[in-house]
C-alpha cells in the first residue's frame, strides 16, 4: 500500500472499528478494508473489528420466504430469524472477514459475543417486543485483551448470551460502542454506506461534520435521523459516555476511509463531541 500516514500516536492504543453490512458492497472493497485492518495491526495498533451483516441476513431471510422487519433500526428477531442471524453473522460474514485478513497475511480470530461470555445480555426492554434482541448488561473484554496481547485482530459478530444460556441478536453499532467503552478505546469508528449524518438523508451535500452529543436526542425526535442511523448515532454518544475519546461515522464506500480518518482530525464524515 503506497500510503504514508503517521500512525505513531495510535501505537498500542485500542481502536474499535464497526464495519456495517451496507459498506460490504463488493468483494473488492471488503478486501481493501481488511487490508487496512492488517496495516493498522502491523503498525502496533490494537484493532478490534466489530461487523454487521444486516443486508446478508435479509437476503437469507428472503430466500426462505421470510420478510425482514425492523423497528427503529432494530430487527424483529423471532426464533427462526435468530437461527439465520447466527448462521450468517457468526458463520458466513465472520469467517469471510477472518479469511480475508489471513489472505493479507494478517492474524485474526473470529469470535462472537457468546464466546468467553463477552457480551452478556438480557432480553430487550422497550415499548415493543423485538423477540430475541438483547440489551447488553456487561462486556467481559478479557478474551479480547488476550487476543490483542497476542497481536491478533479480534473480528466480532454481535450475538450475546443471557444467564440462561439463550443467544440473542444485538445491533452491531450498539455492541461496538459497548466494546469500545469496556476497552476504553481511543476511537470508535463506524463505517457505513453514506457520507455521515446528513441533515437531509437524501442529499449528501447536507453533511453534519460535527455533532454535539446533547443535540442527538433532538435530531432523532425531529425525524432528521431514522432507521439504521438511530442505533448508530446513539452508540457514538454511548461510546463517549463510557470513556471512548472520539467517536465518528465515516463513509465505508471510500477506499482506505479508515486510514484517512486516523490521519486527519478533520476527516470526512461526522465526528461526535461533548463540550
Ligand atoms: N440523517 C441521516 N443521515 C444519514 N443516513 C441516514 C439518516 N437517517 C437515516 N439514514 C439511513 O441510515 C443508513 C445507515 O444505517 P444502516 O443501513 O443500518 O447502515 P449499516 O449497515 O452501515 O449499519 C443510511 O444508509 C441511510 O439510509
Ligand atoms: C438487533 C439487530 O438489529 N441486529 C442486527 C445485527 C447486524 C447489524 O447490525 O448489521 P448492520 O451493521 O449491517 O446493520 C441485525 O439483525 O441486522
Amino acid at each position: 500500500m503506497n500510503m504514508k500516514i503517521n500512525l505513531e500516536k495510535y501505537r498500542e492504543k485500542t481502536i474499535v472499528i464497526k464495519y456495517g453490512g451496507n459498506a460490504m458492497i463488493n468483494e473488492e472493497l471488503k478486501a481493501a478494508v481488511m487490508e487496512d485492518m492488517v496495516f493498522l495491526s502491523e503498525a502496533g495498533i490494537r484493532v478490534v473489528l466489530v461487523h454487521g451483516g444486516g443486508p446478508e441476513i435479509n437476503q437469507m431471510l428472503q430466500r426462505v420466504g421470510k420478510e425482514p422487519k425492523f423497528i427503529n433500526g432494530l430487527r424483529y428477531t423471532d426464533k427462526e430469524t435468530m437461527d439465520i442471524v447466527t448462521m450468517i453473522l457468526a458463520g458466513k460474514v465472520n469467517k469471510s472477514l477472518v479469511a480475508l485478513i489471513h489472505k493479507n497475511r494478517g492474524k485474526a480470530i473470529g469470535l462472537c459475543g457468546v464466546d468467553g461470555g463477552m457480551l452478556q445480555v438480557k432480553k430487550h426492554q422497550g415499548e415493543l417486543d423485538l423477540g430475541m434482541v438483547g440489551d447488553i448488561i456487561t462486556v467481559d473484554g478479557s478474551s479480547l485483551e488476550m487476543a490483542l496481547d497476542q497481536n491478533l485482530i479480534p473480528v466480532i459478530a454481535t450475538l450475546g448470551v443471557d444467564e440462561k444460556g439463550e443467544i440473542y441478536n444485538i445491533n452491531a453499532d450498539t455492541a461496538a460502542a459497548a466494546i469500545a467503552g469496556a476497552l476504553k478505546a481511543e476511537k470508535l469508528i463506524s463505517m457505513t454506506d453514506i457520507k455521515g449524518v446528513l441533515l437531509d438523508k437524501d442529499n449528501e451535500e447536507t453533511l453534519l461534520s460535527r455533532i454535539k452529543t446533547r443535540d442527538v436526542a433532538k435530531l432523532i425526535g425531529d425525524g432528521v435521523i431514522s432507521g439504521g442511523m438511530i442505533p448508530k448515532i446513539q452508540s457514538c454518544v454511548e461510546g463517549l459516555e463510557q470513556g471512548v475519546k472520539e467517536a465518528m461515522i465515516i463513509d465505508g464506500r471510500v477506499r482506505h476511509a479508515v486510514l484517512g480518518a486516523l490521519e486527519s482530525e478533520e476527516a470526512a464524515g461526522t465526528v461526535f463531541y461533548t463540550e
